[in-house]
């Protein structure tokens, strides 16, 4: 599987490494096509790498941000994807933030939001962040959920859907809009953050079985380098 493994001494290094590689996308496709577009994990683990590229002198007013996913709550709500987003960017000014959910998180509403905001955010990513679950999860993509299959379908003409986790994770325990794995590989490149060496292991199990339902990460990981070779980063740290 073309993964390219980038492994790091500690999460801080990770997050130098992860930030200044979106610097470079930034600073590229700023100046080549005047604009650029993310899609960004939500949870805990890409937050200090948010934060540093966040301080970094770009011309923010060119860049739109929005998460992979949301949990389906109010956007002042601690459980917020985009909430966080917003804090770690604070200091990038004129950034914009396209958000999936509307602002009281109803679900209904929140995914027909997230259709139409997607159709005004129609090009590929300059690039994709993504996180991943003890699970496998990643983005919204939970195992086990009604409907996985058909938001990994990679030749899925939906860009993003409601999944409802099943069991709801104590954590975070909301119905989610995600972007699919279809709109997921439409992206220059896709950088997996992880930290831990339990989120290893279970990564390590997805690439070694071939089961996509049961490891969504892997299956949007092969989709996307299947879709544009050479593009799919692994970054992980103890
Ligand atoms: O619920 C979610 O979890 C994953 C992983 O989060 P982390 O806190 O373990 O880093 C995240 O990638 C996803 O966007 C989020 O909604």
């Amino acid at each position: 599987m073309a993964w390219i493994e980038h492994r790091y001494p500690d999460a801080d290094a990770l997050a130098a490494a992860l930030a200044a590689r979106l610097e470079d996308v930034l600073r590229e496709a700023t100046a080549s096509r005047g604009h650029a577009l993310l899609a960004l994990a939500g949870g805990r683990t890409p937050l200090p790498a948010y934060r540093l590229l966040a301080a970094r002198p770009l011309d923010w007013r060119k860049v739109v941000l929005m998460p992979t996913d949301e949990r389906c709550v109010p956007h002042d709500h601690p459980a917020c994807n985009l909430r966080e987003m917003r804090a770690a960017f604070a200091g990038a000014d004129g950034v914009r933030f396209a958000s999936l959910t509307v602002d009281d998180g109803d679900p209904e509403r929140s995914a027909v939001n997230a259709g139409t905001m997607l159709s005004q955010h129609a090009g590929a990513f300059d690039a994709v962040v993504l996180g991943m679950g003890k699970d496998a999860h990643t983005a919204s993509l939970f195992p086990g959920a009604e409907g996985l299959a058909a938001a990994l379908d990679p030749t899925g003409t939906t860009d993003a859907c409601r999944i409802d986790p099943e069991p709801l994770p104590p954590e975070a325990p909301f119905p989610r809009i995600t972007l699919t794995a279809a709109r997921l590989l439409r992206a220059r490149a896709v950088h997996l953050a992880l930290t831990g060496a339990d989120k290893h292991a279970v990564l390590r199990a997805a690439q070694a079985a071939s089961d996509p339902l049961r490891y969504p990460v892997a299956a949007v990981l092969d989709a996307a380098a299947r879709h544009t070779p050479g593009s799919v980063h692994i970054h992980w740290s103890e």
